[in-house]
């Protein structure tokens, strides 16, 4: 990292620790407004338990649930997920041991110009100068590999960090792969709600490398002037998030921000843009992250991604002869091009992507 980025991360990092809110942590009105929104989204929570067993009453009314979710606000909550609360539990420690090094250990890895997704950020502050988020992130791959891909969090880890780290580059694996089992799980749940050969949707992403990302919010002086994480819809497929229990995710519903009530046996699946797979008759979801005065507070979020090359196309029962297609052919390389290359994710992105992709396409 070049030394005014560093400087650029030092002065954010001085504002972030003392709390103080600088113009450039502040975000307007109608992105940040109701921060502290007390109103709980009140929905039921999915128990899996009955879909695992292959009980095809309760897979089927699973699938009711989780359809009612994804056609209001595209968000549900998910116990009896067959992923080890100690593991979870293991990963909030390890990632809470990170955060807590000196600036300059973290620094060690700053966002990689190759994997866009390896490495530490501060506060983005290397790629915004505005509407910073008040968080730190930690950011890796993760596509199921040998012990030693050169891309398997624990030689990231151990690369970068050096080898106290690779244990818990093994612990990310670990806890990957579980997220993995449990996407898959999650789609034919999909698949399911939506009438649709759970092949379709599987052979997006059976492969393909996913994103695990770790949020850490410090306490915030002006909670109601800065935002975690600002207003978007992921646009990755399928997102699987763990929340510790002080809360701070908000889902936009019945055209209001709610908050999403932390379960320290639950997970939150949330859509994202490329599951324009369903051609709209999903929604991706609206969400964002507030923060508090209080306390510091810790998200671990691992975002499902089809096949790179794989060009997206919504199953055939989905597209109605009168509406048609909702959006172009695309593939997931293409848009994640576009998130980091040209156009800073929001509540608007798959709609600024399409429009993009036009503008763009050779005849
Ligand atoms: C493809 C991605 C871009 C982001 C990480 C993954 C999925 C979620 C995206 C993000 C977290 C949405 C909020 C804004 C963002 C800039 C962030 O706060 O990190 C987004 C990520 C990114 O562009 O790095
Ligand atoms: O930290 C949270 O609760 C939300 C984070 C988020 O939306 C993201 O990282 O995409
Ligand atoms: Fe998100």
């Amino acid at each position: 990292m070049d030394s005014s980025n560093a400087s650029l991360h030092h002065l954010s990092f001085f504002e972030l620790s003392t709390n103080f809110v600088s113009e450039k942590f502040i975000w307007p009105k109608e992105e940040n407004h109701n921060a502290n929104q007390e109103e709980d989204l009140d929905e039921p929570i999915v128990d899996l338990e009955g879909f695992f067993n292959g009980e095809d009453d309760e897979a089927r009314q699973t699938a009711e649930l989780v359809r009612s979710a994804c056609l209001s606000h595209g968000l549900f909550q998910v116990i009896n997920h067959g992923v080890d609360l100690e593991l979870i539990k293991l990963v909030h420690d390890h990632v809470k041991h990170f955060f807590k090094l000196p600036i300059h250990e973290k620094m060690r890895v700053g966002r990689s110009t190759d994997h866009s997704f390896w490495g530490y950020s501060f506060a983005h502050a290397d790629r915004f100068s505005l509407k910073l988020p008040w968080k730190e992130t930690i950011s890796c791959c993760f596509h199921e590999s040998g012990p030693d891909d050169p891309q398997a969090a624990h030689v990231f880890f151990k690369s970068a960090f050096g080898q106290e780290f690779e244990h818990i580059g093994w612990i990310f694996e670990e806890y990957c792969k579980a997220m993995k089992r449990l996407s898959l799980g999650i789609i034919d749940i999909l698949g399911m709600s939506l009438g649709v050969d759970e092949s379709h949707l599987k052979e997006y992403f059976q492969e393909g490398s996913s994103i695990m990302r770790c949020n850490f919010y410090p306490p915030c002086q002006e909670p109601g002037l800065a935002l975690g994480t600002g207003p978007h819809c992921d646009p990755t497929a399928l997102t699987i998030l763990h929340q510790d229990q002080v809360g701070g995710l908000q889902v936009f519903a019945d055209h209001k921000w709610k908050s999403v009530r932390p379960r320290h046996d639950a997970l939150v699946v949330s859509l994202g843009d490329t599951f324009a797979l369903t051609n709209g008759v999903y929604k991706s979801c609206g969400h964002r992250a507030v923060v508090n005065k209080w306390k510091e507070r810790v998200s671990l979020v691992f975002f499902l991604c089809p096949r790179e090359d794989k060009i997206i196309v919504p199953p055939e029962n989905l597209v109605s002869s009168e509406k048609g297609r909702e959006y172009p052919d695309f593939t997931w390389s293409e848009f994640l091009g576009f998130t980091q290359k040209h156009y800073r994710v929001d509540l608007a992105t798959l709609q600024n992507f399409t429009k993009w992709l036009i503008s763009h396409q050779t005849t």
